[in-house]
Parts: structure tokens; sequence; C-alpha cells
């Protein structure tokens, strides 16, 4: 489902991939290791549209990775740490609102702010939020969405020890569902659960 094929992609004053090929099927996940600065953030721009290759090509089920492009932006569903929220909008009515942007059940909402253990800040505004309480908010966002392709960039980042288990089983539950994740990670325990495959860059 998720296609790459002799991707280049440069920093400011380095490549940092030159000719990266890879493949993904549905109900499988890929994590993205590496130093700090290798390129895992930017690989991953790469694949949610969001980063012109500078050759090369990204394709999510025959359509080529384009953030403008609403087909493939119903296709994928983008955890990249740098999620803007709306001042005046609490945790649920931000999740009601992309439900209603993705077609998704709005009666979720309940279920997913529960599953993350944050139902009782559902009244809550975002920047209100702790470091962890505001993670777990930000992937509520990824989870609820209907999008064949997760990509998230650090997602154990802030979060407790309950809070990273909650991420794999996530994980875990997207990939049951035929679903597929690119994960980049520092964390070693969430390779060894959740990946199929995996990709180092840097090096
Ligand atoms: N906005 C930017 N402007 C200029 N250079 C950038 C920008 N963002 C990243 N870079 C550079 O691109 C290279 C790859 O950065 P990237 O964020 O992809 O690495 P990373 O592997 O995700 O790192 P980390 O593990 O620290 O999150 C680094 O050399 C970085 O300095």
């Amino acid at each position: 489902m998720l296609h790459i094929d002799r991707l280049c992609l440069s920093a400011v004053d380095s490549h940092l991939f030159t000719d990266l090929t890879l493949h993904l099927e549905a109900g499988r996940c890929l994590a993205v290791t590496g130093a700090n600065g290798s390129g895992k953030s930017t690989l991953l721009r790469a694949i949610a549209g969001l980063r012109h290759p500078d050759s090369g090509t990204v394709i999510v089920d025959d359509v080529v990775a384009d953030e403008t492009d609403s087909r493939f932006r119903a296709l994928v569903a983008v955890e990249l740490g740098d999620d803007a929220t709306f001042a005046e909008l609490t945790v649920a009515e931000h999740l009601r609102l992309l439900t209603s942007a993705h077609g998704a059940d709005a009666g979720a909402v309940a279920d997913i702010l529960s599953d993350a253990g944050i139902d009782h800040l559902a009244d809550r505004f975002p920047h209100t939020l702790s470091t962890g309480q505001r993670q777990r908010f930000t992937l509520c966002a990824v989870w609820i969405r209907p999008a064949r392709l997760i990509v998230l960039d650090e997602p154990e980042a802030g979060l407790d020890v309950a809070g990273r288990d909650w991420v794999a089983h996530r994980i875990e539950r997207a990939v049951a569902e035929e679903r597929s994740v690119v994960v980049a990670t520092h964390s070693a325990e969430l390779v060894e659960r959740c990946a199929d495959s995996t990709v180092t860059v840097g090096r």
C-alpha cells in the first residue's frame, strides 16, 4: 500500500537519502530508526506528502503523496509533533471536528478518549494539558481517523509507562485492522513489540 521508489531527500547541507526504495503492505508496521538528525522526520514528512522529494516517488494506494490532494489526505493520518490546535475548541470538540471532516463516527470520540485514559479531560482546552496529556490527545486525533496509513513521529515522546503501552496497543490494533503504520522512534521496546520491518537511516 505504501511504495517508496528511488527516493532522494536532502537537508540544507547534505543528502539524507540518495536512493531509498521500500514497500509496505497493508496490515504491517514499519519502524524508522536512527540517530538524532539522521533524517527520520524528513522521511516521514515526505511520506505524509508535506515535503516534495528531490527525486523519486512516494505513493499510497496509487495516490502520489501530496497533502494538498484530498484523496491523499483521506488515506493518511499523520502525527509529526507539530500539530496546531484551535484556542477556542475543547479536546472533545477537536475530535468531533475530525470525525465530521473525515466521515468517521462521532460516537467514537468518547471511546477513544476513554481508551487513551483522558476522558476526564474532554472539556479542557488543549493548551491547558500537560505534555503527556497533550500527546495522548494528539494521538487520539490520529487514531480516530479512518485512515489506511498511520504516520507517527516518536509517539512515545513525553508518555509514561502506561502511555507507551497504550501506543503499542493502538499500533497492534491498527495493524490487526489491516491498516499500515510507519513509526519513527527511539524506543527499542516499541520496535521489538510492533515492527514487522525496520529501516535505519543515516548509515
Ligand atoms: N526546518 C529545517 N530547516 C533546516 N534544516 C532542517 C530542518 N528540519 C530538519 N533539518 C535538518 O535536516 C536533518 C534531518 O533532520 P530530521 O528532523 O529529519 O532528523 P531526525 O532523524 O528526525 O532527528 P531527531 O531524532 O532528532 O528527531 C538534520 O540535519 C536537521 O538539522
